[in-house]
C-alpha cells in the first residue's frame, strides 16, 4: 500500500475541493490516529462531515471503515487525534455530556441486530426507555409512529424479527436508530444481504427521510448503486486517511485505488462515469 504522503494533495477535512463555506460542520476529525498492535488503520487522518449531507464511506476491505464510525461513536478508543460531533470534544466529555451527545446520533451496526426475544415495537422502545423521559403511556404510540415512518405496515410491531424478511428488519432497525430523533445517523452496511430491490428501496427510504427529517447520514457502503444514488459525497479510505470528495472530484482523483473503483465494470454498471 502506498504511504500516506503520496497521496495527491488535500484541502481542510481529507476534502478533494473545499465544501466547507457556510456550511456546519457536524463531525470534524484532524489527526486521527487507529492502531491495533503494528496495526495501523488510521494516521494523520482528517475527516469533515456537514450538516444535511448523505456521505458514502468506502475503501478496501480492511482498511477501517467500521473501526472509523466506532470511533466517532465512541466505541473505540483511538490514539491521537480530536474528534468533535456536534462541536464536542469527544475525548474530553464528562459521562453526563457523553449521555446527552449520545441521544443526538441512531446507529444501525452490522452487529446491531436486533433483540430476537423481543418484540419489533419493543425493540424500538428500547432506547426510548433508556435515554429518554417518555412516560410509559406514550411508549407504544411513538415507536409506532417510528414504525409507520420507515415504512413497515402496522402490523409489523407484534411481529419478532426472526418474523421479518430482510428488508424488514433492516427497516426495524432503522426505526430504532431514529427513535430518539437522532439528528445524525450512523449506518454500517444497511444494505448488505438485501436483493436488488430491496435494496434499491432502501435507499429510497433514507434519501427520503433525510430530507424529511433533515438527517446527516454517515454510510459505510460496498453498495456502488447506493453511493450513486444516494450520497451527497463519498469518503474513501486510502493510505490510512480519508479523500472526501463528490462523485465527479473523485472520478477524477489520480489514485490507483480510486482509478480501479470508480471506473471499474461494477461502478459502471451502477451508472457512474
Ligand atoms: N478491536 C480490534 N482489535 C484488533 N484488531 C481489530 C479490532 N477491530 C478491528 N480490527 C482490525 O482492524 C482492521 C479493520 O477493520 P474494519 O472492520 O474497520 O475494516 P473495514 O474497512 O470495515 O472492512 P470490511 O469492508 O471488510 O468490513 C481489520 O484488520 C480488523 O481485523
Amino acid at each position: 500500500m502506498n504511504d500516506a504522503a503520496t497521496l495527491p494533495p488535500l484541502v481542510e477535512g481529507g476534502q478533494i475541493n473545499d465544501h466547507s463555506q457556510g456550511r456546519e460542520r457536524v463531525i470534524s476529525i484532524r489527526g486521527l490516529r487507529n492502531q491495533f498492535g503494528a496495526n495501523v488503520l488510521h494516521d494523520r487522518l482528517d475527516f469533515d462531515v456537514f450538516r444535511g449531507e448523505i456521505v458514502g464511506l468506502v475503501g478496501g476491505s480492511g482498511s477501517g471503515k467500521s473501526v472509523l464510525l466506532r470511533t466517532i461513536v465512541g466505541l473505540n478508543p483511538w490514539r491521537e487525534g480530536r474528534i468533535e460531533v456536534f462541536g464536542e470534544d469527544m475525548g474530553h466529555l464528562t459521562a453526563d455530556e457523553r449521555s446527552h451527545v449520545q441521544t443526538r446520533w441512531g446507529v444501525l451496526f452490522q452487529d446491531g441486530a436486533l433483540f430476537s426475544s423481543l418484540s419489533v415495537i419493543e425493540n424500538i422502545e428500547l432506547p426510548l426507555r433508556e435515554h429518554a423521559r417518555v412516560p410509559e403511556a406514550a411508549l407504544d404510540d411513538i415507536a409506532a409512529l417510528k414504525i409507520s415512518l420507515v415504512g413497515l405496515p402496522p402490523g409489523a410491531c407484534a411481529k419478532k424479527p426472526s418474523e421479518l424478511s430482510g428488508g424488514m428488519k433492516k427497516r426495524a432497525g432503522l426505526a430504532r436508530a431514529l427513535a430518539l430523533d437522532a439528528e445524525l445517523l450512523f449506518l454500517d452496511e444497511p444494505t448488505a444481504g438485501l436483493d436488488p430491490i430491496s435494496a434499491s428501496n432502501f435507499d429510497s427510504l433514507l434519501r427520503d427521510l433525510q430530507r424529511t427529517l433533515g438527517l446527516t447520514v454517515v454510510m459505510v457502503t460496498h453498495d456502488l448503486d447506493s453511493l450513486n444514488a444516494i450520497c451527497d459525497r463519498v469518503a474513501v479510505l486510502l493510505d490510512k486517511r480519508i479523500v472526501a470528495g463528490t462523485m465527479e472530484e473523485l472520478l477524477a482523483y489520480d489514485h490507483p485505488w480510486t482509478k480501479e473503483y470508480f471506473h471499474g465494470p461494477r461502478a459502471r454498471a451502477a451508472g457512474i462515469r
